[in-house]
């Protein structure tokens, strides 16, 4: 059975030095695993927020989300163990190889098959020549390689990805686009991306706009090819 994170009502607000930032005002939207979404919008919009409570790392001012997983309906906080994160700035951790960085998220599981199962998802973004080197031995885009490979090898049902392609050039952006989507696909993960890039959004069955506070018809089912 399929699972999907629903947003209900949310708003978010914060009470800065000087006034109160209002994000968002009874923003309703769905995701739903297996399929591919895009959020765009103007700066300081609140896309990377609307991640932060979409994953359930961060609490909204009002409103409650929902984590439907097999037919049962629990609180965001059980989505932890099933998102794998992509960021702007990979994120990896330095002193690691590569095939170490992709290994963490199973040890950290007690997986015992963690450096095999690595391996296989090193093989899957290209990188199996170059699991012992570390990030700095390694280009933006083969980092962002390792990020994709470290997020999804643990099977998460959804993957959140903040401008995964916004530190890269134009090819390296379409090529782990390529991967991105294609490895998302294969593992049959729900895959959110923010972005400020028209040609990434625009690959997602999706898009949505943030602006003012509100989502582009955040409920319709609008296919984009
Ligand atoms: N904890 C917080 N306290 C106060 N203000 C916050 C907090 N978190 C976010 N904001 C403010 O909310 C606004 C939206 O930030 P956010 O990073 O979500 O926007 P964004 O659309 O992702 O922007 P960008 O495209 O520039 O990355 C910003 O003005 C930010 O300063």
């Amino acid at each position: 059975m399929s699972c999907y994170i629903e947003l209900q009502n949310i708003s978010q607000s914060f009470q800065a030095t000087q006034s109160k930032v209002t994000l968002f005002n009874n923003l309703n939207l769905r995701v739903e695993q297996g399929k591919s979404y895009a959020i765009t919008g103007p700066s300081g919009a609140g896309k990377s927020s609307l991640l932060m409570l979409m994953s359930g790392l961060e609490q909204p001012t009002s409103g409650q989300g929902i984590y439907s997983k097999n037919g049962q309906s629990h609180s965001l906080a059980y989505l932890k163990t099933d998102i794998g994160f992509i960021f702007q700035q990979f994120h990896l951790l330095p002193e690691l190889t590569a095939l170490n960085n992709v290994a963490l998220p199973l040890k950290l599981r007690g997986d015992k098959r963690a450096m095999n199962k690595a391996k296989i998802w090193l093989e899957k973004v290209g990188l199996q020549h170059r699991e012992n080197h570390k990030p700095s031995e390694l280009s933006g885009g083969e980092q962002q390689r390792v990020a994709i490979a470290r997020a999804l090898v643990f099977e998460p049902n959804f993957i959140f990805a903040d401008e995964p392609t916004g530190n890269l050039d134009k090819d390296s952006a379409a090529s782990i686009a390529d991967i991105l989507f294609d490895c998302c696909r294969e593992n049959n993960a729900g895959l959110v991306i923010v972005t400020h890039s028209d040609a990434l959004a625009n690959r997602a069955q999706q898009v949505f706009s943030l602006a003012d506070g509100q989502l582009n018809n955040p409920l319709a089912n609008v296919e984009v090819a």
